[in-house]
């Protein structure tokens, strides 16, 4: 089953459900949590007797589960050494009865309050086996201050591994915002379900390794979130790939028709439409300017080209449209803009486009920066679309700044496709993809490889081709982001991250379909 992903604020909703409605104590929860813990630590060392292990503990709730976490690593024989944050007078509710556990046990503890026991903490570092980070949860927001942020600069210097309880203390559980500090942690546990700001950027590179640890919490509680969070990892994506019919030819793999290119940006329209193959749709037809049609013909010789109707700018003319209309009457799927230019005529092709096809449409690169000329025209749409803009096309959408589009990109890309009543599909690192009704997907794969031109255009055609194969908009989208950032790592892999070619992602596509069937 692939992770389902909840932000902090829901967590604690779902915590306070199943603590007043099923009854289920707290101090339960946390039991579960901390032995959760100590069991993925016994999973790290072969054997948990005689490792030392240092415990930094905050005064919340997170804290309690690093004091329950200490009593089992202590039972299995590990030595602890606990580090306060704050003076145990602080803790309450369940945090505090498990102090009082603590204080029966004789382990040696400290409070970080003055420079001789942050000397301590460095020198236990300098030959622990482990530091747990329990400092904060899902309960923090902001930076971390004073002996707090000087305490996570000491772990962040020190050479031995971090694991931290739910979340590295100084993430933002709903945003994936780090502060300054946050605990870069080797693994994190993380109860019941993933956080948001576990598998969002920057958080993400502060995680480590991501366990899931079940701590009893009744799976129906998932009921109480109007809108749904989904990780879009190998699981998912090996769900969403397409059967391949053996006896098939190509016109049951789909025929997507390709609306690109203009001159200085053909290869745009060749990156786009390689793709669609690439990505296993049985045919594809590009349109672009008459001019460019018969060098297009040659570089492409798998593919249809139909050169049309051209402005003096030899980019594709409103009258284009009365040769592309035909066209779309045996197609899947259409993928409108990579390299059209921001012509005025394009928007006028746009616009007949929506007003009249019935085909599932993808919008991307010059097609989002006309659109965005007005907005207003989507509303026009019969069929389903799916706009891929990137955090600048994203922001000229909506009239906002790429900045601010970065700063919250799940909630942004959730308004736009409110507004947009669009599929949307927020390229950067982790591309979140949103349905109208609000449900989210959030992509695990891909890296910097794939920010390299040309990258957007291949996507289009990734996401085209699904369509054409038969996926419905919100899968073919899904699926595409996945195989596209699959492509992007087996190239790290093999080329490293740097100097890659959106061409190069291109011809690892088959593999990247390879790797997910297998
Ligand atoms: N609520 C529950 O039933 C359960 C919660 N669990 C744990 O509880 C955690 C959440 O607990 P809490 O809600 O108590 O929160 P935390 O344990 O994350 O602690 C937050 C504390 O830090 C303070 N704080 C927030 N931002 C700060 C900042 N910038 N600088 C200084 N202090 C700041 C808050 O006022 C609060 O006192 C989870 O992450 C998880 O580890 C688990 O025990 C399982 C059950
Ligand atoms: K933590």
């Amino acid at each position: 089953m692939w992770m389902r992903i909840v932000t902090g604020s829901e967590m604690k909703l779902l915590d306070k459900w199943a603590v007043e409605e099923r009854g289920i104590p707290t101090v339960l929860l946390m039991e579960n949590a901390g032995n959760a813990i100590a069991q993925t630590v016994k999973q790290i060392f072969a054997s948990v007797s005689g490792r030392y292990v240092i415990i930094l503990v905050g005064k919340g709730n997170n804290g309690g589960d690093a004091l329950v976490a200490a009593r089992h690593l202590h039972q299995l024989g590990a030595e602890v050494k606990l580090f306060l944050l704050f003076p145990p007078e602080e803790f309450q509710g369940a945090v505090k009865t498990n102090w009082h556990f603590i204080e029966s046990l004789d382990l040696k503890w400290h409070q970080l309050q003055d420079d001789h026991s942050f000397y301590l903490l460095k020198l236990s570092l300098n030959n622990c086996d482990l530091i747990i980070d329990g400092i904060f949860g899902t309960g923090f927001r902001g930076d971390p201050q004073g002996h707090v942020s000087r305490a996570i600069q000491v772990v962040n210097e020190s050479s031995c591994p971090v694991l931290a309880i739910d979340v590295p203390s100084g993430l933002d559980a709903d945003t994936g915002r780090v502060g300054d500090p946050c605990i870069k942690a080797n693994y994190t546990v993380t109860f019941a379900w993933a956080k948001r700001g576990l598998v969002l950027y920057p958080g993400k590179h502060f995680v480590g390794k991501l366990v899931v640890a079940d701590i009893s919490l009744p799976q129906d509680a998932l009921a109480l979130l109007d809108k749904e969070e989904h990780y879009i990892d190998r699981e998912l994506a090996k769900k969403l790939l397409p059967q391949r019919d053996w006896e098939g030819h190509k016109n049951s793999f789909g025929h997507v028709l390709v609306i690109a290119g203009s001159r200085g940006m053909t290869g745009a329209a060749l990156l786009t439409s390689k793709a669609v193959l690439r990505a296993g749709a049985g045919l594809v037809t590009t349109c672009l300017p008459a001019s460019l049609a018969d060098l297009f013909d040659i570089a492409f010789p798998e593919g249809l080209t139909r050169g049309m109707a051209e402005t003096r700018e030899r980019t594709l003319a409103a009258a284009a449209w009365w040769e592309m209309s035909p066209l779309l009457a045996n197609k899947k799927a259409v993928v409108f803009g990579p390299g059209l230019s921001t012509h005025p005529e394009i928007g006028d092709l746009l616009e007949k486009l929506l007003a009249e096809s019935l085909v599932p449409l993808v919008i991307d690169a010059d097609g989002l920066n006309v659109l965005a000329q007005d907005t207003g025209i989507l509303k026009t749409a019969k069929i389903p679309v799916i706009l891929t803009p990137h955090p600048g096309e994203m922001g000229r959408l909506l009239g906002v700044s790429a900045q601010e589009v970065q700063a919250n990109r799940v909630e942004t890309a959730r308004l736009a496709a409110d507004l947009f009543q669009s599929i949307i599909v927020l390229k950067g690192a982790a591309t979140i993809t949103v349905v109208p009704d609000g449900h989210i997907f959030i992509n695990s794969s891909g890296g910097p490889s794939l920010a390299t031109a040309g990258s957007g255009d291949v996507l289009a055609g990734v996401i085209a081709s699904f369509l054409a194969q038969g996926l419905e908009p919100a899968c073919a989208a899904m699926l595409g982001v996945y195989v596209h950032g699959l492509a992007g790592d087996l190239l790290a892999e093999s080329k490293g991250i740097r100097g890659v070619l959106a061409g190069d992602i291109v011809e690892t596509l088959p593999l990247a379909l390879k790797t997910l069937k297998s």
